[in-house]
């Protein structure tokens, strides 16, 4: 008999096909309130869970006793609790690497986009309203050569590093747990504390995981600390920053403007105070959503789950000590 999965997500179908040659599958395209009961039925015996999203708690592995792998459809795995899935011997995988040159492409988009006032004007064009030449208070403000703050130097930190240094000649500062010797060998990069890449940079892009730690790393103090010209963009996830204090900061001109791809309650509400600041560039967690790359992370995420659920070592496992000593 083949081990039952639970797939909690929309997939392709060539991704459910490879799934169900090692599981009997269960399959809802998505989690709401009209079959969440009937999941946590089918929790009681599954012993995988596919998908992306959905919190992973100790409450919720009470409901789980036979399961064996989480394979998050993601890199970002703050939905997880890997402490309680550790502690009840489940695997927890993630898709590192393959979309970092993705959501890269998106984080400078998004600081285009604010920069130059890109959404802004298109709709200005669009509406019949672009009647004369613009006034200089429409000019949006360059981005080349400028200094550009990364907090959060990891895989996808660097793949911004590596666009910003040589297709935009930026002088580079960083933010890191630890020193990234590769980023200041390769792109110049400049190691320095929270508060100097504050002061100094032009553009701020926050690209860290989400962990108690980094929950509102950026807010009041710290939009105070940045130059009044300053473009601070987020592609990290929405808790990272203190929502509140970014719409002061948009408001009372510490900051010239802002672009997000994430926020702390995902969608958004449409009356959102951020969603009516004119120097605020949105997006709807689109970092990685491309079809290639989407694609490879189904992909990724499924070769982690097949293997957990042979019982041998997923690619990404993010508990790997415990299973690797067992
Ligand atoms: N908007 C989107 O669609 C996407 C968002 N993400 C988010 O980006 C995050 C980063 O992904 P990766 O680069 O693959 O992770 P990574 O683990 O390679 O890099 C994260 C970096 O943040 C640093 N960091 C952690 N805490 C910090 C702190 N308090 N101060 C300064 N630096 C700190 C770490 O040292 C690490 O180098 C993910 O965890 C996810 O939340 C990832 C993919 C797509
Ligand atoms: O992978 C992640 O963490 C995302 O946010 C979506 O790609």
């Amino acid at each position: 008999m083949k081990p039952k999965a639970i797939i909690y997500k929309k997939v392709e179908p060539s991704i459910l096909a490879y799934i169900q040659e090692v599981c009997d599958v269960v399959y809802f395209e998505q989690l709401d309130s009209s079959n969440l009961e009937s999941f946590y039925e089918e929790l009681r015996d599954a012993q995988g869970l596919f998908g992306s999203g959905l919190k992973v708690d100790a409450a919720l592995l009470e409901k789980a006793p036979r399961l064996k792998i989480v394979s998050n459809i993601s890199v970002g795995y703050d939905n997880l609790d890997v402490p309680a899935l550790t502690d009840r011997g489940v695997m927890a995988t993630n898709t590192p690497d393959v979309l970092n040159e993705t959501v890269a492409d998106t984080m400078i988009g998004l600081m285009l986009a604010t920069a130059r006032r890109i959404p802004e004007l298109d709709q200005l064009v669009k509406s019949g309203k672009w009647t004369s030449h613009l006034a200089p208070a429409q000019f949006g403000v360059d981005m080349h050569h400028k200094t550009l703050g990364i907090i959060g130097m990891g895989r996808i930190g660097a793949a911004i590093a590596k666009r910003a240094h040589f297709g935009f000649g930026m002088n580079i500062l960083y933010r890191n747990r630890s020193r990234n010797e590769e980023v200041e060998n390769a792109y110049g990069a400049t190691y320095c504390s929270l508060d100097e890449l504050c002061q100094q940079a032009d553009f701020i892009c926050l690209m860290v995981p989400l962990t108690p730690p980094t929950t509102k790393l950026i807010g009041d103090r710290e939009f105070g600390l940045m130059k009044k010209t300053a473009i601070f963009v987020n592609g990290s996830r929405g808790a990272t920053v203190d929502e509140d204090a970014l719409v002061r900061a948009l408001q009372n001109g510490e900051i010239l403007a802002a672009g997000t791809d994430v926020f702390a309650q995902e969608p958004v509400n449409p009356d959102h105070p951020l969603l009516s600041l004119p120097n605020m560039v949105t997006l709807p967690h689109i970092g990685s959503a491309t079809l290639e790359t989407r694609q490879a992370m189904a992909r990724f995420a499924a070769e982690n789950f097949v293997l957990g659920m042979q019982g041998k070592l997923p690619v990404a496992l993010l508990n790997r000590e415990v299973f690797v000593k067992a």
